[in-house]
């Protein structure tokens, strides 16, 4: 690179300093030789620089330093411009950019020129470069955030807003998407919480965000051709094109799909710019648009496999972004870029609106205008009477909602959330737009106060020194001592210096005492509830019993959480007070097999009906007081001759989501509109007892916890064929004959998926539940020797069995690999009809 070698100007000051900056950019070489960003240079890398700078310009006091700074800044300007002249972005050379803009900014911390001078070098810097570029000089700016802005942030924000509002406007928000994210993610780390620079307080909405459609009546002769092999493109096809929706309106309901087009775009419109519903006009129409949407969403769900056909560009696009490539539109490759922007064509139309993401989306923006809507309400309007500096601008004094739109907007809320709700994983998705939108809410009340400071005013010295004289005042004061009462006055008896050291030592004083101990104390204090004679006796024994059983608790979940675990409901802990031992002994009558050595987790994978759970009774049998199987939590109800906590606890969705909420969930699923999901503690109070825990799980589970890098090895159960399967599930009166089809349909999908490569580690053949069986326990054991009883030895007919079940790899002989090796994972073999 044509580097500046030497450095001329008519004023020599400026000279100087020039020439200087440029024997660093030299030292610099030295100092770091890579051409990337990192690391940067630091203030210890150059000897001297204050000293070297004084020398130039003399040591100035602060305030008359603005001829230094603006000498120091023409000869920045002078290099940095001749630098950006003659290098590319891509060239290894442009280090030197990046490492004069360091040695600046070491300049800039110990004021040897102006504190913003990087930062208005950085904005010419993004002036001067395509996207493509400014993405490079974003990764300068975030590796170097807190080194920029931890000094002088007063004199440099502006430029910092300037520049990033700039790049923002030159980015489109479609194309460029995760590098505006990026820029605001910039701004909102280097400004403080409260900063009001980039605050929207005009409450101007981002309308040059239009939604084009096509407004023209429809050509079918013109209409683009979709996909029509795809399943998707299919299933939406096949249903007939007016929204037919479901209730006993449905015929009044109906609007065909080229009708129902515009009507549903048309709602962007209202959605870019909500002030537009202060119409009533406006409002009506909204009301009608969005409700005829939401009905039609429903209409057309379909909520499995509802995604737009993998064959179409966009569809490729999303899952390459989802896979985690590389980014394409930040490498400046736009006909690869994933663009959020909507497509509008007619066509695609059906599709979308059958697509549970798209469909996300568009509710999530109508939950933001109902928000909007709601906020203009009567009751919330009164809510802001305490504001003192309001902010007109964004309470719309003169807009109040009537009590009938108010309720439609309420209802419209309760509609969408219960639709979103049902989607596959929509509790959690809910959840999670819940939490944006209730924090967002605060940010909008922030700016209704006219964003009042966020920082609390330091303490004034006087309040502290009084607080605390006040403290040490209460603190001092000697206890009363009422005369003639029956004061203990032992404490004036001199120490026993043999016993005062017991005492001292008595574990009583360090040690927390035994659970047992609570056993007698909340049985006494139930007795007293009972007891009372009245409501003030009632409620000091019920305090007292919360107060012991809430210690009880405390106990036994610090000394041992598989007896913390047996406590279902607070109301009755007497569970708790059972010795696990004589729980396990009452259990586990009889000789005990081994454990194994491998003590992880054991995932019982398969098709519904295929045997799991007569499987793992079968080797719970088989093998006693080795293994446990983890009750899976579900919210629907428990069906006759169900027994609690076997195979299912049955508990309310909402417990589930406070589980969820602590992380006490490993997976979760949701099936007919009930969740299913495995309970960490109840996992860890199984391991507690010394015993392996077995999880019987689906499939997409037993996946999910794989991902999360669960501890655990996976089996999956193929039934012999699918007549046998059908005959399974037919044992079950509770399955229609649609239901049993369609677990036949996944279970052949579910045996494809778990070939080869799959997360099992073994595939075992339920065809006589004995041989399965044996199978899966010379798989647990990888054919440890297991003693300890008559039938725990593995007999021949069981290993024989292994063999013939088990998908093992053959070896290069053809030989079977013997039951002695742990199996390796084969394809299962794709179902036979009987
Ligand atoms: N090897 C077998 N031979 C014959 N019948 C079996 C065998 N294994 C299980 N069954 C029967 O198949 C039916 C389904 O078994 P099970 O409930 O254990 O399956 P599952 O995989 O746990 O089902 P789901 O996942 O739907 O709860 C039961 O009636 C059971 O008695």
């Amino acid at each position: 690179m044509p580097a500046p070698q030497d450095f001329r100007h008519e004023l020599p000051q400026v000279e100087e300093f020039g020439q200087l900056l440029l024997q660093l950019l030299h030292e610099a070489e030295a100092i770091k030789d890579t051409s990337d960003i990192e690391p940067p240079l630091t203030s210890s890398d150059f000897e001297d620089l204050k000293p070297r700078v004084t020398t130039i310009f003399g040591n100035l006091p602060l305030n008359k330093r603005v001829r230094q700074y603006a000498m120091t800044e023409g000869a920045a300007r002078a290099i940095f411009n001749q630098l950006v002249k003659t290098t590319e972005i891509s060239s290894p050379d442009f280090v030197k950019i990046w490492n004069l803009l360091d040695i600046l900014s070491i300049l800039c911390d110990n004021e040897l020129c102006d504190a913003a001078l990087v930062f208005w070098l950085v904005e010419e810097l993004l002036d001067s470069q395509t996207t493509d570029g400014c993405a490079k000089i974003f990764d300068f700016l975030e590796s170097r955030r807190e080194r920029l802005t931890a000094k002088h942030f007063k004199l440099k924000h502006l430029v910092i807003l300037r520049s990033c509002n700039e790049l923002l406007r030159r980015l489109s928000r479609a194309q460029d998407t995760s590098f505006c994210g990026r820029v605001f993610i910039f701004l909102f780390q280097s400004f403080p919480l409260g900063d009001k620079s980039s605050v929207n307080l005009r409450g101007e909405y981002h309308v040059e965000n239009v939604t084009t459609y096509d407004n023209e009546a429809v050509n079918t002769a013109e209409k683009m051709d979709v996909d029509e092999t795809s399943s998707a493109s299919a299933t939406a096809r096949e249903r007939a094109t007016p929204i037919a929706t479901k209730g006993r309106d449905a015929k009044d309901d109906t609007i065909d799909m080229d009708t129902f087009y515009p009507i549903f775009w048309a709602l962007q419109d209202i959605f870019s710019q909500p002030k537009k519903l202060f119409d009533p006009d406006v409002l009506e129409q909204f009301k009608k648009s969005l409700s005829i949407a939401v009905k039609a969403m429903k209409a057309h769900t379909v909520r499995k496999g509802n995604i737009l056909p993998k064959s179409s560009d966009e569809s490729k696009q999303f899952s390459k972004k989802k896979s985690g490539e590389k980014e394409e539109d930040e490498k400046g490759d736009l006909s690869n870029a994933f663009n959020p922007k909507y497509l509008t064509s007619r066509d695609l139309f059906e599709l979308e609106i059958s697509d549970i993401s798209f469909q996300r989306h568009v509710l999530v923006q109508a939950l933001i205008v109902m928000d909007f809507l709601i906020s203009l309400s009567g009751p919330e309007k009164e809510k802001l009477a305490g504001i003192t500096k309001k902010n007109q601008s964004v309470i719309y004094q003169d807009h109040t909602l009537s009590r009938e739109d108010t309720q439609w907007a309420l209802d419209m809320r309760r509609t969408i959330q219960e639709f979103l709700i049902e989607g596959p994983e929509g509790a959690f998705f809910y959840r999670m737009v819940e939490s944006i939108l209730s924090r967002d809410k605060n940010w909008v009340r922030w700016k209704m106060e006219s964003c009042p400071p966020i920082e609390l005013p330091p303490l004034p010295a006087e309040s502290f020194v009084s607080s605390k004289s006040a403290i040490q005042r209460i603190a001092n004061k000697r206890p009363k001592i009422s005369h003639g009462a029956s004061m203990d006055l032992s404490f004036l008896q001199p120490p026993d210096p043999k016993t005062m050291w017991d005492k001292y030592k008595d574990p009583k004083r360090y040690k927390l005492p035994d659970l047992k101990t609570y056993e007698k104390k909340i049985a006494n204090a139930k007795f007293d509830v009972e007891m009372a004679t009245n409501d003030e006796e009632r409620a000091e024994a019920e305090e007292v019993l919360a107060a012991q059983t809430w210690r009880a608790m405390r106990i036994a979940a610090s000394q041992s959480i598989a007896k913390f675990d047996k406590v279902e409901d607070y109301r009755s802990v007497d569970a708790m007070f059972k010795d696990p031992v004589e729980d396990e002994e009452e259990e586990d009558a009889g000789p005990k097999a081994p454990l194994p050595k491998d003590t992880r987790s054991l995932v019982i994978s398969g098709p519904s009906g295929v045997g799991k759970t007569s499987l793992i009774n079968e080797l719970l049998k088989k093998y006693p007081g080795v293994f446990k199987l983890v009750p899976r939590l579900t919210s629907r109800k428990q069906a006759d001759g169900e027994v609690r906590g076997a195979v299912y606890d049955f508990v309310s969705k909402a417990d589930i989501n406070s589980l969820m909420d602590r992380d006490q969930i490993i997976e979760f699923e949701d099936i007919d509109e009930h969740t299913y999901a495995t309970s960490r503690t109840k996992i860890d109070s199984i391991e507690d007892s010394g015993k392996v825990p077995v999880l019987r799980l689906s499939p997409v589970s037993a996946q999910s916890i794989k991902d999360w890098d669960y501890p655990a090895r996976f089996v999956f159960i193929s039934p012999p064929n699918v007549d046998e399967l059908q005959n399974r599930l037919r044992n079950d009166p509770s399955l229609t004959d649609d239901k049993i089809s369609a677990c036949v349909k996944e279970a052949e999908e579910q045996l494809k998926d778990a070939g080869e490569g799959s997360l099992f580690e073994a595939t075992i053949m339920n065809d006589k539940l004995e041989d399965a069986c044996a199978s899966l326990g010379a798989f647990v054991y990888g054919g440890e020797e297991v003693q300890g009883g008559g039938d725990l030895e593995m007999d021949d007919d069981a290993a024989a069995a292994d063999s013939n079940n088990m998908k093992e790899e053959e070896d290069e002989n053809g030989d079977q690999a013997s039951a002695e090796t742990a199996p390796d994972t084969k394809a299962p073999e794709p179902m036979e009809t009987g």
